[in-house]
């Protein structure tokens, strides 16, 4: 039989002597059965090899892919800017997904404006009682946090008890005065205050609507509704010694406990409320809330105008010190557009929006445009210092809640964070966290500050400081506010913004120089976060820095 004789393969000319080549020819006398089988156990031989290949290939890529996704920690107390800044990464290097999601703010921006007005009808109330019971108006309650330390309350001393000792010397300077107690004439309400009220008493239950569908996140962290026996300003600052990184446990941790969705629920269904007639919520109730919601505010449109613009409501608001949060003034001022029944948000308005972050929410930013393209709006002496297109990357970028109460979930993001923002709000040196009214918040920034600069798990972290809201602070200062009455080592500077942040910054600068553990260079940038030209070009510097940085680490470049 043909297939039962043993051939003679023939050598290729070419086939060299190395032992490769010999170990992989065929047997001298091979029967065609042999061939066959042989045959098929390369081909299977190639089909595994050729799978091996692929799952290596895949691992490169999904190694490398890693290794771009660059983590960046939004940190800083309550109010700083966290959420704005990350907006404005939004805006900046995302903008289709930003255009899809502005809509959804329209709750927020409505009920930031309801609760400004709500918590002006509280202060209006309890002044008229007041003056009806004879004129007194010492047990009045501030609805929202006020600007102002309680009249002769507290003491230096109180602040410093208050630095879980840990404060330098020349840092425990920099306190604060209170501002004695004034007594003022009357003020004469009128009847049309009285009407004023009744016509805008349907707010109420639209906040109450609105604060129901948006969440927790609606409600301020206040010193009534915080322990503050229990509370420390650097909860994360766990007694490391830099031995062992504690990524494992750390990182089931976070995964399980503390990381929270990117989107809640109610931008969800906000989203799909607002979004084409075909994604209409299948459930009518949540239409309803929001469309009533918006049909009562465009009927108090006029009367929230009046309240606003009324001298004594705002000489009121000035006697008693209430302050309504940073974006108030902004919304009042733009209310015949939100009052409105068609209303739809600007990208200004949502970079003013306020709500409060719960926990520690991921979000996953993804380039819509490469680092080239910013290339356009920068210096041509930067451009060599720019790193290659990277459209598509992906960056994590987590936002913390900065309450005290919020500040121990930090921590199990600490171990692969790539950089660190950290937003200091430079306008608060006469303010007190709303969380614990005995600190001051700028000396509250600096703490956390030092925490940070000073950590050792965060040694590879590059660190950049916004000292943020300078917006506010030049309006402040120029209202005529001192700061060195409030900054006692300010001395006899000029009481100028400028001079100010320069002075400020210089503070931060010492306190990372002198407390990192290995030498790192200092990133400081003065911000108004609601700016959102000035940010995105800050935004892209950084884009760019932090990625070289990240590059040069992974031995890229
Ligand atoms: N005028 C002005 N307002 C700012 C600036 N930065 C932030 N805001 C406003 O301040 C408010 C608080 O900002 P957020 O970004 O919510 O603060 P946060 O740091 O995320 O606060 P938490 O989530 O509580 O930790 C929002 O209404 C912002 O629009 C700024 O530079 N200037
Ligand atoms: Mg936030």
């Amino acid at each position: 039989m043909l297939s039962s004789l043993r051939m003679p393969v023939p050598r290729l000319s070419n086939e060299g002597d190395d032992p490769l080549s010999i170990f992989m020819k065929p047997p001298p006398y091979e029967t065609d059965e042999e061939r066959t089988d042989r045959l098929r156990r390369e081909a299977e031989e190639k089909r595994v090899s050729d799978q091996i290949d692929e799952y290596i290939k895949a691992e490169r890529a999904a190694m490398k892919k890693k290794r771009s996704d660059i983590k960046l920690l939004l940190l800083g107390q309550s109010e700083s800017g966290k959420s704005t800044t990350l907006k404005n990464f939004q805006l900046t290097f995302a903008p289709k997904a930003w255009r899809e999601e502005r809509t959804s703010w329209r709750a927020v921006i409505q009920f930031n404006l309801v609760r400004s007005v709500n918590t002006i009808l509280d202060v209006l109330s309890k002044e008229m009682l007041s003056a009806l019971g004879g004129g007194s108006t010492a047990h009045l309650n501030i609805a929202q946090s006020s600007s102002r330390p309680p009249s002769g309350s507290w003491s230096m001393d109180a602040l410093d008890a208050n630095l879980d000792g840990n404060f330098s010397s020349d840092d425990e300077q920099e306190v604060y005065q209170p501002i004695p107690a004034s007594t003022f004439p009357p003020l004469k309400f009128t009847s049309s205050h009285s009407l004023l009220k009744l016509r805008l008493a349907p707010l109420r239950s639209v906040e109450c609507d609105l604060k129901t569908f948006l969440g927790a996140g609606s409600t301020e962290v206040t010193a009534s509704t915080s322990d503050i026996s229990q509370m420390v300003a650097t909860p994360f600052d766990i007694d490391y010694r830099g031995s062992a990184p504690p990524s494992a446990s750390l990182t089931r941790r976070r995964t399980n406990e503390f990381a929270v969705r990117s989107h809640a629920a109610w931008k969800r269904s906000l989203g799909m409320h607002t979004g084409s007639s075909k994604t209409r919520p299948s459930s009518p109730k949540a239409g309803l809330d929001l469309d009533g919601a918006t049909e009562v505010i465009a009927g108090c449109k006029d009367d929230i105008k009046m309240l606003w613009h009324d001298p004594l409501i705002q000489e009121l608001l000035k006697r008693r010190g209430v302050k309504l949060g940073d974006s108030a003034a902004y919304y009042f001022h733009h209310v015949d557009r939100i009052a409105n029944r068609k209303y739809e948000p600007s990208d200004d308005d949502v970079l003013r929006a306020r709500l409060r972050t719960l926990g520690v929410q991921e979000h996953k930013l993804v380039f819509e445009h490469s680092a080239d393209e910013g290339r356009s709006r920068l210096p041509t002496t930067d451009l060599d210092l720019l790193p290659s297109a990277d459209a598509g990357s992906t960056w994590c970028i987590y936002d913390v809640g900065g309450s005290r109460t919020s500040r121990a979930a930090w921590l199990p993001f600490f171990d692969d964070a790539h950089a660190i923002l950290f937003l200091a709000p430079i306008n608060c040196f006469d303010e007190q966290l709303a969380e614990d009214p005995r600190v001051n918040r700028l000396q509250d920034s600096m703490i956390l500050w030092k925490s940070i600069v000073s950590s050792k798990l965060l040694t590879g972290c590059s660190i950049v400081l916004f000292l943020n809201k300078y917006d506010l602070l030049v309006k402040k200062l120029q209202s005529g506010v001192q700061a060195r009455d409030f900054v006692t080592n300010y001395g006899d500077r000029e009481n100028d913004a400028a001079v100010f942040a320069k002075y400020m910054r210089g503070k931060f600068k010492t306190l990372l120089k002198d407390l990192s553990p290995k030498p790192r260079p200092f990133y400081g940038f003065l911000t108004s976060v609601i700016d959102q030209q000035n940010t995105g070009l800050t935004l892209s510097y950084l884009r760019d820095g932090i990625l070289r940085e990240h590059l040069k680490k992974a031995e890229i470049v």
